[in-house]
């Protein structure tokens, strides 16, 4: 029975082979970064309200003109196929039946247009950029004419964390598993079958770039060799190649998101790469509630990291982010069940929210306010 989302991992950990496990749930050098999301989540007190009819809840939101059936999506995830051979179609159907966004990596293993049309009306775009940015504007001329509604530009990755647990399991392309990684493999028949057909999941649309060597630009990608020169300048650059709505994710510093509203951008995503990257960043929830001070409303500010539980949702919501975006919790669902998986995850989380908007007295996304915030939260 699974009865929430450690429960989800925990069904993951026994399909999934350790080094495929353990790059989809580590984080960063001592993981404490990983550890203070969820720490400093736990200390969110909400004070409830009581007497309030709350009969009918309505959990829809509006995000760039488009209506949300929940106030929470599908954050971007590389090497998904990993997890599961298709895994990034899975998803997208998982959310679009949820009616919920799905936000599509860079470094996914399906076709920007194969996940474009199961994903549709609610697909967003995540960007790497590369060294050589050619390769990102042919990425973004595809998710335009594919159909994607916002482009998320992720800024908290110049460089790769220092994942230790994929350094010894050998974890990088091209891939070459020392013994210990292979046995246990060996270990995992169920897992290694569906590989059987497919092999291992390559960066398709990396792949499908023009006049690039393909191999070593798909080892640059695992490896996270991005391009340090990007700057704030750069924007202007994405600017002309993007019309729709930009996002930036990965931001942190209140001083960062001043700017980012300055240069016109549409939305931030408050984030510390769910603790895989610098191990000393503040928590998401803390970050949040510095970044919304400094925005003041004037953009929609999302937020991911951490986040297990519709009651976590609920937490950032009443702090003031328009929405929060979930990573591993999905990949769990999808590691043991596939798409059922990863709807199960969502239905989790969904109900979740319900039963804390009903518990505090607040039927509506906009009752979940910081008036719920019990006096004295130590954040
Ligand atoms: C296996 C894995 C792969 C990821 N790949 C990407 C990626 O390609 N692009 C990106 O912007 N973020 C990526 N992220 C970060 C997520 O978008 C998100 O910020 C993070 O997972 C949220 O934290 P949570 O997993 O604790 O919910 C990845 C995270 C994981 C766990
Ligand atoms: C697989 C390429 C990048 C994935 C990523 O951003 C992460 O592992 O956090």
């Amino acid at each position: 029975m699974k009865l929430n989302t450690e429960d989800h991992r925990r069904a993951a950990r026994r399909h999934l082979p350790r080094f495929v496990f353990e790059f989809l749930d580590g984080g960063a050098e001592r993981q404490c970064c990983l550890a203070r999301n969820r720490g400093d989540l736990d200390r969110v007190l909400l004070n409830p309200r009581v007497l309030r009819d709350s009969t009918v809840l309505d959990t829809r939101i509006e995000v760039f003109g488009e209506t949300w059936r929940r106030p929470f999506g599908i954050a971007p995830m590389g090497f998904t196929g990993l997890t599961r051979p298709g895994g990034d179609v899975m998803l997208a159907r998982a959310a679009a039946a949820a009616g919920v966004p799905f936000v599509l990596s860079t470094a996914s293993n399906s076709r920007i247009e194969a996940v474009a049309q199961p994903g549709s009306a609610l697909g967003w775009f995540q960007l790497y950029v590369m060294r050589d940015r050619a390769i990102a504007g042919q990425m973004i001329r595809r998710a335009r004419a594919a159909g994607f509604k916002a482009l998320v530009l992720t800024v908290d990755v110049p460089v790769s964390g220092y994942r230790e647990r994929d350094v010894r399991n050998g974890f990088r392309l091209p891939f070459r598993p020392p013994l210990a990684t292979l046995a246990d493999i060996a270990l995992h028949p169920r897992w290694l079958l569906r590989f059987l057909g497919s092999g291992m999941p390559a960066f398709v649309n990396l792949a499908e770039t023009e006049g690039t060597d393909t191999l070593a630009l798909q080892a640059a990608l695992l490896s996270r060799d991005m391009d340090r020169s990007l700057d704030w300048d750069g924007l202007a650059w994405l600017r002309r190649e993007w019309d729709g709505p930009l996002v930036l994710k990965g931001v942190l510093h209140p001083d960062d998101a001043r700017e980012a509203c300055r240069r016109g951008v549409d939305g931030v995503i408050v984030s510390n790469h769910g603790g895989r990257q610098l191990d000393a960043a503040p928590s998401s929830i803390d970050a949040l509630r510095r970044v919304l001070d400094a925005i003041e409303d004037r953009i929609p500010v999302f937020v991911d990291s951490g986040f297990r539980s519709g009651l976590d949702v609920a937490r950032a919501l009443a702090l003031g982010a328009r929405a929060v975006f979930l990573g591993r919790p999905l990949l769990y669902g999808l590691a043991h069940g596939g798409e059922a998986g990863a709807a199960a995850v969502l239905d989790q989380f969904g109900s979740e929210l319900e039963r804390t908007m009903t518990l505090t007295g607040a039927p509506t996304v906009a009752a979940l306010d910081r008036n719920l915030l019990a006096s004295g939260d130590p954040l």
